[in-house]
């Protein structure tokens, strides 16, 4: 028996716990405050039935040029589920499910909150059935969902939590709309949160690729392609910026997974950010990710934070 089948949440599995009006109490064993908090459970979506699709300006300059090749994509994310058990952290899957292709970007279907999860809503359509499959998935785990987004399309990536009670929404058009951001802007300043809108262009998909937290107070950035804005705005709260060069951030290498206590899982291909890393002391797994990145995501796409230690 898996652990996740054994473990208890302080309330049973239901489809709705937010408050209208806020104040939704955290739940005691599931979520988490910081995405730098160290991880302890995470949701993962299995490659079996990855396709190459042209989802987006990344995936279709590689489709042209050289499509990925799927097995070895498959042996590059086994890799990364090795990284994860390495440093001990407790793999939960997503049932895969054959005519949902894009299922190992478990990211963007449903975001981890601390009072639950909120199932999202896809704006592809071959994207869709993936957030009926993370109900399920959240049905099975035990673990309350928060609400739903209903007011427009709005995906995973594009939630981004800065530090206790701070995101950062993405809002590229394509893939959230405003409608959608807005609708969990308000949930989440009605908890109480700041949050922050970022206008994107829709190439870049969402704003994890090109921000992501790596450590209390020290945030990655692209800077050649976030708005001078958002990086005022971090350094305002204190936070340390590593700036992470054009080209890889393109290869989805600003796009990895802080593990907390100064441990993180990046792709190989950002010898920048991990050089930098390690200087500063980090323990950084490097995986190979080139060939399943060219179907349009990275680490911090293929990964949904569970439950991280307070
Ligand atoms: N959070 C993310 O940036 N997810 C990447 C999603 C990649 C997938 N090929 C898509 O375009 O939907």
């Amino acid at each position: 028996m898996t652990r996740h089948e054994t473990f208890e949440t302080d309330e049973p599995f239901s489809l709705q716990r937010r408050r209208p009006e806020g104040g939704t109490p955290v739940l005691a064993q599931w979520g988490f405050r910081n995405e730098t908090d160290p991880l302890i459970d995470v949701l993962l979506g299995s490659p079996a039935f990855l396709r190459h699709m042209a989802t987006s300006s990344l995936s279709r300059k590689h489709l042209r040029e050289a499509p990925c090749n799927i097995q070895v994509a498959q042996a590059q994310h086994k890799e990364l589920v090795a990284a994860y058990e390495h440093f001990g952290v407790r793999v939960h899957w997503h049932e895969p499910t054959p005519e949902l292709p894009m299922q190992v970007y478990s990211r963007d279907s449903s975001v981890m909150t601390p009072y639950g999860a909120f199932i999202t809503a896809m704006a592809n359509w071959w994207r869709r059935g993936e957030n009926y499959a993370a109900i399920r998935t959240y049905e099975k785990l035990g673990i309350p969902i928060y609400d739903m987004v209903t007011a427009g399309t709005f995906e995973g990536g594009d939630f981004n939590v800065i530090e206790d009670g701070v995101v950062l929404i993405g809002c590229g058009g394509a893939r959230t709309q405003e409608e959608g951001a807005r609708q969990v802007q308000d949930w989440f300043e009605k908890e109480g949160w700041e949050t922050r809108i970022a206008f994107i262009d829709e190439y870049y998909v969402h704003i994890d690729l090109m921000v992501v937290p790596i450590a209390p107070k020290l945030t990655a950035v692209c800077l050649d392609c976030t708005e001078p804005g958002i990086v005022d705005w971090l350094k305002g709260k204190g936070h340390e910026i590593i700036d992470v060069p054009f080209r890889d951030t393109m290869a989805l290498g600003c796009n990895f997974m802080s593990l907390g206590r100064d441990r993180v899982i990046a792709p190989t291909i950002s010898q920048t950010l991990i050089g930098k890393l390690r200087a500063l002391g980090f323990e950084v797994a490097a995986v190979e990710m080139s060939e399943i990145s060219k179907t349009g995501g990275g680490i911090h796409c293929m990964a949904q934070a569970l439950r991280r230690e307070a």
